[in-house]
């Protein structure tokens, strides 16, 4: 495994899109007279393997997923370069296998090392983001990252050739909106008033909308640019954070956790394994179904039941021991409110002395006790996405992650 600060080389036998001279932009050079449609018929063969890959936050909760589901499931992957503002012990272990994996510690916001990083890729997976409904991060960081950390990628890959973009948005670019209305079982076309206030909200809308506009701008070469958008809703599974900080309250409370949210309010969930495959998925079929998929959004979506938060958290809870107290909220909504502004109001009164960022504020509420669910098969009919992983396949697996007590994901 290559170690970089901030930059990308030694790409072995893989060839960037810059010196290929092929009409389509495609990684045809080093296979002589094929021509971009035949490599797909090579796909399993070690000489296809001429792509390089680039994973913006590849050593996040889903990134991590992402880095390692293409090298399971790319078989046309000749380097994979995995940049974060911080590199994971684990990635080290990738090192044995056919494919380059080149670790890249670097910043989205620094468009000089998001340029390095890019140059001689074909696809950019661009999944980096500050992830902060908790008040941890100022306003203008959380722009900066999310916003200006993607108007860097955006350049990055027009500065340097690269055609293949995918977005990692968020169901928080449509909702919840201010107003708390649900969003029940809907797709990609339902109407809704998207309106935030909220800085990672606003924030991961205002990306999505730059990497779509991106969609059709020349890159290098003359060649456009695709790109699409996913949109996650809430994503669980091995490395999810807060999973395992509310398994930990639950130990602290005797196993017990108290119903916060009424069990009709609907949160959607999606195993990050199946978030990943779409990923793969996506990036793969931009190249084939550019004037289908360019400049689309995609609900991401599996089999996971329709629950509210906390009664899908039990799915998981539940086997590990914990029980969550009440058939019905144990304080009622206004008392919570009026505990969640107070959260906000000790965070704000504290802040020159400590940083104090419970999960319970006015924001995380209104988004855990209102409706927000999707129902699609846009992902299927654009570009044949099916879960990689069942339903029980993806809790069985997040179960055996709980019950591990470490913070791997494997
Ligand atoms: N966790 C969830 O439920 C959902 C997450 N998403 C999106 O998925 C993406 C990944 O989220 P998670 O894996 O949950 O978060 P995460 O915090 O685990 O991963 C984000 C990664 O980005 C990296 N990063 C942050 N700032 C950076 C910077 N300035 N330069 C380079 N790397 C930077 C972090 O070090 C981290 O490894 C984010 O874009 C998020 O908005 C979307 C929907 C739901
Ligand atoms: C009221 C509490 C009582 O138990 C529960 C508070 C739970 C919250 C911390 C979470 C409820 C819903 C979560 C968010 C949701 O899944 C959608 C998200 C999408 C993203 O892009 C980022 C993460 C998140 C905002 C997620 C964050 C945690 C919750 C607010």
């Amino acid at each position: 495994m290559g170690q970089e600060g901030g930059g990308a080389s030694g790409r072995g036998l893989c060839h960037g899109p810059a010196g290929l001279g092929d009409e389509d932009g495609l990684p045809v050079a080093s296979l002589g007279v094929l021509g971009p449609w035949q490599q797909q018929g090579m796909a399993d063969s070690a000489q296809a393997q001429k792509l390089v890959y680039l994973v913006t936050g590849g050593c996040g909760f889903l990134g991590e997923h992402v880095v390692r589901m293409l090298l399971q499931q790319e078989p046309r992957l000749c380097e994979l370069r995995v940049f974060d503002l911080h590199l994971g012990p684990w990635l080290e272990e990738l090192e044995t296998g056919p494919v380059q994996v080149t670790a890249i510690q670097g910043d989205v916001t620094q468009a000089h090392e998001v340029a390095a990083a890019v140059a001689g890729a074909h696809v950019v997976i661009h999944t980096a983001g500050l992830v902060d409904v908790f008040g941890r991060a100022s306003p203008e960081t959380i722009h900066e990252v999310n916003v200006q950390g993607t108007q860097n990628v955006i350049e990055a890959c027009v500065q340097n050739g690269t055609r293949f973009l995918v977005y990692t948005s968020s169901m928080e670019v449509v909702g919840p909106n201010i107003k708390g209305q649900p969003f029940y079982r809907g797709n990609e076309n339902t109407p809704y008033e998207a309106a935030h206030r909220h800085p990672y909200p606003r924030s991961k809308a205002l990306a999505e909308r730059l990497v779509l506009e991106a969609n059709g701008r020349k890159v290098r070469g003359g060649l456009p640019l695709v790109t699409c958008a996913l949109r996650p809703t809430g994503i669980y599974g091995e490395g999810h954070q807060i999973m395992k900080d509310f398994y930990h309250q639950g130990l602290r409370l005797g196993g017990r956790l108290l119903r916060a949210i009424p069990a009709s309010v609907e949160h959607g969930r999606v195993y990050v394994g199946n978030v990943a495959w779409m990923h793969v998925l996506v990036a793969r079929e931009l190249e084939h179904r550019a004037p289908l998929m360019g400049g689309q959004v995609y609900f991401c979506y599996d089999n996971s039941p329709y629950k509210s938060y906390e009664d899908f958290n039990m799915e998981f809870l539940g086997p590990c021991g914990l029980r969550l107290v009440g058939s019905r909220p144990l304080l009622p909504y206004w008392l919570l409110l009026f505990l969640a502004t107070l959260n906000a109001l000790l965070q704000w009164l504290l802040r020159p002395l400590l940083l104090y960022a419970p999960l319970l504020n006015p924001y995380t509420l209104a988004v855990a006790n209102t409706t927000f669910t999707v129902s699609t098969d846009k992902a299927l009919r654009h570009f044949g996405y099916e879960p990689l992983f069942s339903w029980e396949e993806s809790r069985a697996r997040t179960i055996r992650w709980v019950q591990a007590g470490e913070d791997s994901t494997q």
